[in-house]
């Protein structure tokens, strides 16, 4: 049986409703394809505090999680995933690739131009449908 991981991942906006994509590098699992940046919840671990921590490890710099944006099952060849997107709010520093090979802010009407993660494609539909508020 495929085992299933639960997997937290950030929406961060910028002030010109920018939106953060990273790139997975050659040495991760999916290799070479755009994510929302985050990693697996601990078992115990609620949402929130799980995608603060992988944040702060991954991108050096601090967030606050907001609500669930998106939830979705993926099944790939050797693992299930269970991707919850959820906002979050950069309260204090800006993103650095440290495990990434890139980190770019996209407006959301640009998003289908990356070759994102299978997982993540309901999530890159639902931010492009979203209204901006401007
Ligand atoms: N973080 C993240 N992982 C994703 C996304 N889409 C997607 O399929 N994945 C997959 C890739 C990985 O197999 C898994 C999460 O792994 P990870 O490497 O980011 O998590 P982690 O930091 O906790 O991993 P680890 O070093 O403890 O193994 O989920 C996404 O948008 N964000």
């Amino acid at each position: 049986m495929k085992k299933t991981v639960k997997v937290v991942a950030a929406i961060i906006e910028n002030d010109q409703n920018e939106i953060l994509c990273a790139l997975r590098s050659p040495e991760m699992l999916i290799p070479n394809q755009w994510e929302f940046p985050g990693g697996k919840v601990e078992e115990g671990e609620d949402l929130k505090t799980a995608l603060e921590r992988e944040i702060k490890e991954e991108l050096a710099c601090d967030i606050e999680a907001q609500e669930v944006f998106n939830d979705h099952t993926h099944e790939y060849d050797t693992f299930i995933i269970r991707l919850i997107a959820m906002r979050a709010d950069l309260i204090k520093g800006q993103p650095e690739a440290s495990e990434h090979s890139k980190l770019i802010w996209l407006p959301r009407e640009n998003l289908n131009s990356l070759d994102w993660a299978p997982a993540d494609l309901p999530a890159v539909d639902q931010l492009q449908k979203e209204k901006v508020e401007l």
